[in-house]
């Protein structure tokens, strides 16, 4: 009968599915080719061929002909829509057409001309090293257009040499980028056409303002240097300098840097709501510019204090609300039941620091919990089933980058990670993304859940909020993002309480749970038994309490330190110490730290020094 009932659903099912499919693919790909958008016959083959393209999303037919005219731009479309190759086809469209060809000489691989003719700016050397390897994709066909990418945490002397033998596109950091521009000579730069920001908005949150300034006199292309030049780029003509700002999230901040590098530009993606004034030249400031009388009042492009962001419209968005002494139990709940009931699970966990990250790491590769009928420990299985793996800044650049390419290729396995991914990155398959400690500003909300449902596929994110802290998700409505609870009590129940037999009572709180209960015992007792364990603990513990005292502007109502028990604070990392132990060694390091930043008066990089740490933690 059941068999029956099911067999006959089934075709509504998949009906249902292909619809839902068939919108989908409406909202992200054009009805258009990429050729008809103009762009060269061999370029297109190589997309299509080598990439598996077979049509241009919205964002591409709409950014490319724009792109290829020549005028600069603002692109500003959800996550996962594929403005990395909204970018860079145009681009190469132009250097493969370039006449007359870049020669190889005499076998070796030598380029006639040293210089870098485009460059790409990215806030994170994860996404610094996807932009790349499209690109090495791209150019397969293409020998004579070289690669290459300078980043943070790379050996400097082997950039040099590859900037000196000549890369025709860069991708870059800022910081290095910086460097090599005051400090390699062979760096040539003066033909360069085409500046790229992608992430625009997070390049500016880091606090790279000031730098990002100095490229633009370095490389003269500020708007009052473009003067003289032809106005569209052409492969015969003396070619004019073309600066493009990208991101899901352009919002007010960018405008001073548009204003820096843009002239008269084509805005796509962006409605008229954003295009208002709104920012001061203290907020300019604050952002690491340096604010001239010139530039005192500068001219508004975005605006979007009260704006919607674009998150992709199938993503299922949901929010837990869990009292802070039992979010390790929670957490680890709902990762065990969704590696159990999913066949291939890929999920991603955001936490606010690295030692968060190492601490959890290391607990989730050690812990196991299961009946004392299976009393060899050995034999016992982990708690949570599958492959885990970590990423944050502290890591050396070697494990970074091995263990980012291991989880592209995992079908089933953990991440947890700090924000180092939040951007930009494309893994493929992620199904999951959970914000365990929460983001900050909505942008970076929007970016971290942009890791999943991309380019159509389906996807579901999880915001763990403190009871204290739910005022967030007004906040997050305000950018037009509005999310649904959990089912998190179902989950809890469908957890065996082993040689314990289930009270049917009534429990009147989350934390009387006896899963709860049972669990937080049993992670209590794993992490007191072993000292490397507690350790990290503990330096998770302080870091966390510090990462929350760091919230910025508005959000400082909503995650209040002093609203926190720090009692209930360590049971999260499953310290079954005095709070006031633990807190003792926190106030010291508080205190170290305010002397510490007083010695260096450093009251107005504070907040970028912050900024830069959180994201190469
Ligand atoms: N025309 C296309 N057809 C099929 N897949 C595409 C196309 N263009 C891009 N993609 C794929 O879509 C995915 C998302 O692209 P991309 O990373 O460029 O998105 P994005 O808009 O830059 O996202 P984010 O805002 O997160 O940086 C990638 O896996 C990319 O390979």
């Amino acid at each position: 009968m059941a068999t029956t009932k099911k067999r006959s659903e089934n075709p509504t099912k998949t009906k249902d599915a292909e619809t839902k499919k068939n919108t989908n693919n409406n909202e992200i790909f054009a009805s258009c080719s990429f050729s008809s958008l103009g762009l060269h016959s061999s370029l297109c083959d190589q997309l299509r061929d080598r990439m598996g393209f077979e049509a241009p999303t919205l964002v591409q037919a709409q950014a490319i002909p724009v792109i290829l005219s020549g005028r600069h731009v603002l692109v500003n479309a959800a996550t996962g829509t594929g403005k990395t190759i909204a970018y860079l086809a145009p681009i190469i469209h132009h250097l493969q057409g370039k006449q007359p060809r870049i020669q190889r000489s005499d076998g070796t691989f030598a380029l006639v001309y040293l210089l870098v003719l485009a460059l790409v700016l990215v806030p994170t050397r994860e996404l610094c090293m996807q932009v790349y390897e499209i690109l090495q994709k791209l150019l397969h066909r293409f020998h004579w257009i070289v690669p290459g990418y300078i980043m943070g945490g790379e050996n400097r002397s082997k950039e040099k040499a590859r900037l000196r033998k000549g890369i025709s596109i860069l991708v870059a950091t800022p910081g290095r980028l910086l460097d090599h521009l005051k400090n390699t000579s062979s760096f040539l730069h003066t033909n360069m056409r085409w500046i790229i920001f992608d992430e625009a908005d997070m390049i500016l949150e880091l606090g790279f303002g000031k730098e990002i300034e100095e490229i633009l006199d370095q490389l003269g292309s500020r708007p009052n240097q473009f003067a003289g030049k032809e106005s569209a780029v052409s492969c015969n003509s003396e070619p004019q300098r073309q600066n493009l700002l990208l991101s899901a999230t352009l919002n007010e901040k960018v405008n001073h840097l548009a204003k820096l590098s843009l002239e008269n530009p084509v805005m796509i993606g962006l409605d008229d709501k954003k295009i208002q004034p709104t920012l001061s030249s203290e907020d300019f400031e604050s952002l690491g510019f340096d604010v001239n009388d010139e530039l005192e009042q500068p001219d508004k492009l975005i605006s979007s204090s009260i704006a919607d962001f674009r998150v992709p419209s199938q993503l299922v968005q949901r929010y837990v609300k869990v009292p802070c002494g039992s979010r390790l139990v929670v957490l680890l709940s709902i990762l065990k039941h969704l590696f159990e009931s999913g066949p291939s699970q890929k999920i991603v966990v955001f936490f606010s620091t690295c030692d968060a990250v190492d601490f959890h790491y290391s607990l989730l590769s050690e812990f196991k919990l299961s009946p004392n009928t299976q009393p060899e420990e050995e034999l016992r299985p982990l708690f949570i089933r599958s492959k885990t793996f970590r990423l944050h800044g502290n890591m050396k650049q070697e494990d970074r980058r091995t263990t980012f390419q291991a989880f592209k290729t995992e079908k089933l396995a953990l991440l947890l990670c700090t924000d180092v991914i939040a951007r930009g990155v494309d893994i493929p398959k992620v199904k999951f993304i959970i914000q365990y400690d929460s983001p900050g500003e909505a942008t970076e909300y929007v970016h971290r859940v942009g890791r999943t449902a991309r380019l159509g596929e389906r996807g579901e994110a999880l915001l763990f909020l403190q009871p204290v802290e739910m005022d967030y998700l007004k906040d997050l409505e305000k950018h037009g993002e509005s999310l649904t609870e959990y089912p998190l009590l179902k989950v809890l129940d469908s957890f065996p309480l082993y040689d314990q037999k289930r009270h049917v009572k009534k429990f009147l709180t989350l934390d009387l749970h006896p899963w709860v209960l049972a669990l937080q015992k049993a992670l209590e007792s794993f992490v007191v038994a072993q000292p490397s364990m507690k350790k990290l603990a503990k330096d998770a513990f302080c870091s966390w309490v510090r990462a929350y005292t760091a919230h910025r502007g508005e959000l400082k109502r909503i995650f209040m330190v002093k609203k926190l028990h720090l009692g209930h604070v360590a049971k999260s990392f499953a310290l079954k110490e005095q709070p006031s132990l633990v807190g003792k060694s926190f106030q010291n390091q508080q205190r170290k730290r305010k002397r510490e930043e007083k010695q260096k008066g450093l009251s107005r990089s504070k907040k970028r020094k912050f900024v830069g740490k959180n994201m190469n933690k």
